[in-house]
C-alpha cells in the first residue's frame, strides 16, 4: 500500500513530512495503540513501534502522544519488522474527549477522519439529548459527522423517530441501519470510498463491532490477527483500532463509551444548535442567554412550539460544560506559562552567576 492508500495522508502532511525523507526517515499510520505499544500500518507492511526517548520527553501533553488514525515519522529497525516514532504530522481532524475519571486531561480516540459515524441504536438506547452531546463533540472534531441509527428491526415507530432526529441533527445525513438484518446498509457504501477513514463512534452495545464486522465482510479474520499480533498479545476489544476494509476504506473502530464528556470549546455547540443562534438572531438583546430575558426570540420560539425547550435545556447545559472547560484551559494555560518563566528566570540567574 502506498501512503494515500492508507488515508488521511494530506497535503499539510506532505510539507511536514519533507524534511524528514529528505533526512531518510519514513511515515506510517498508526493503528493500534496499547499502553505505549504501536501497531503501524506502513508501505513496507504492518510494524511495531514504540516512541523515541526525545519525543516522550518533548511532548507538551497527553494529546500530543501518538493516536490511532495519526500518521507518524519512524525510523526502522531490528531489520526493519519493528519502529521508532519520532514525530506526528498535524492532524486533519481529532476527536477529543476528556479523559475518564477526575483527571482534567483531553482523549484523543481518533485523528485524521473524514466521516464520523455516530451510531445509536433505536431501542432503548434512543436519547436524543446525547445525540446533541455526540455531535457538539463531532463538530468539533472537524471530521463531517453522520447519524446513523441502528436497530431498526427494533423500532415500531421508525419515521416519528427519524422525525425526532432530524429536528436535533440539523444539516447533517441520518439513515436507519440494522446491522443484524443487514438492511438499510447500502446507505452507508458512499462513505466507505478507498482512502477514506471513517471512525465509529457511540456507547456500548449500540453495534459498533457489529457493523464493523459487516464491513469487513470475508475478511473478519484481519481484525482477529491484527489483535493476536499485538506486542503483548493481550489486546482485548476494548481498544481502538484503525482496520483496511475491502473497499479500500480505512475503519476506526472505538470502545463503547459509558459517557462522552467535551472537552475542546470552538464552534461545535453553535453549529449542532444552529436553529438556536437563528432565533436568537432576533432577541432583543445581543447577548441574550434565553433565560427570561425580556424580547427574547429564542423563549419565543418554544411558546410557539418552534422550538422544544428540552433542547433548550440542553444547550445551555452543555454551554455551562464548556464555560467550565474554558475556565480549566485558561487555568492550564497561566500554570504553563508560569512554569516556563521559572525556567527562563533560573537560567537568567544560572547565566549572571557564571
Ligand atoms: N436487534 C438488533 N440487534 C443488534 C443490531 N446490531 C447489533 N445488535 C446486537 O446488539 C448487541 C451489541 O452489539 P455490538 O456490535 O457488540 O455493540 P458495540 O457497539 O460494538 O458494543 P461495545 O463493544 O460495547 O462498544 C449484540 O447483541 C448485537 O447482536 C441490530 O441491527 N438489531
Ligand atoms: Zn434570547
Amino acid at each position: 500500500m502506498n501512503l494515500t492508500e492508507l488515508g488521511g495522508w494530506s497535503t499539510t502532511c506532505d510539507r511536514a513530512f519533507a524534511p524528514w525523507a529528505e533526512a531518510g526517515f519514513e511515515a506510517g499510520r498508526v493503528a493500534l495503540e496499547h499502553r505505549g505499544a504501536y501497531r503501524l500500518l506502513t508501505p513496507a507492511g504492518e510494524l511495531s513501534a514504540e516512541i523515541a526517548g526525545q519525543f516522550r520527553h518533548q511532548a507538551a501533553d497527553s494529546q500530543a502522544f501518538p493516536a490511532v488514525g495519526d500518521w507518524v515519522v519512524i525510523q526502522r529497525q531490528d531489520e526493519g519488522t519493528h519502529a521508532v516514532i519520532h514525530a506526528v504530522l498535524p492532524r486533519q481532524s481529532e476527536f477529543v474527549r476528556k479523559a475518564a475519571g477526575g483527571k482534567t486531561e483531553g482523549q484523543v480516540v481518533a485523528t485524521n477522519v473524514d466521516t464520523v459515524f455516530l451510531v445509536t441504536g433505536l431501542d432503548g438506547d434512543f436519547n436524543l439529548r446525547r445525540l446533541e452531546r455526540y455531535l457538539v463533540a463531532a463538530w468539533e472534531s472537524r471530521a463531517t459527522p453522520v447519524v446513523v441509527l441502528n436497530k431498526a428491526d427494533t423500532c415500531d415507530n421508525l419515521a416519528d423517530c427519524l422525525d425526532q432526529v432530524a429536528s436535533v441533527a440539523i444539516g447533517v445525513p441520518v439513515h436507519a441501519v440494522s446491522a443484524a438484518t443487514e438492511v438499510g446498509l447500502e446507505q452507508l457504501v458512499p462513505y466507505l470510498g478507498a482512502g477514506q477513514t471513517v471512525a465509529l463512534i457511540g456507547s456500548s452495545g449500540v453495534g459498533k463491532s457489529t457493523l464493523t464486522n459487516h464491513f469487513l465482510g470475508s475478511q473478519q479474520q484481519t481484525t482477529q490477527s491484527v489483535r493476536e499480533d499485538d506486542s503483548r498479545g493481550r489486546h482485548t476489544t476494548t481498544g481502538r483500532h484503525l482496520l483496511p476494509l475491502p473497499s479500500g476504506a480505512l475503519l476506526i473502530d472505538t470502545p463503547g463509551m459509558r459517557e462522552l464528556q467535551l472537552w475542546t470549546t470552538s464552534e461545535g455547540l453553535e453549529a449542532t444548535f444552529a436553529d438556536i443562534e437563528a432565533f436568537a438572531e432576533d432577541c432583543r438583546f445581543r447577548d441574550c442567554r434565553h433565560q427570561g430575558e425580556p424580547g427574547c426570540a429564542v423563549e419565543a420560539a418554544i411558546a410557539a412550539g418552534d422550538l422544544s425547550g428540552d433542547r433548550l435545556h440542553s444547550y445551555h447545559k452543555l454551554q455551562r460544560e464548556q464555560q467550565w472547560l474554558d475556565q480549566r484551559h485558561d487555568a492550564r494555560a497561566a500554570l504553563n506559562s508560569k512554569r516556563r518563566w521559572k525556567t527562563i528566570h533560573k537560567a537568567m540567574r544560572d547565566h549572571y552567576k557564571e
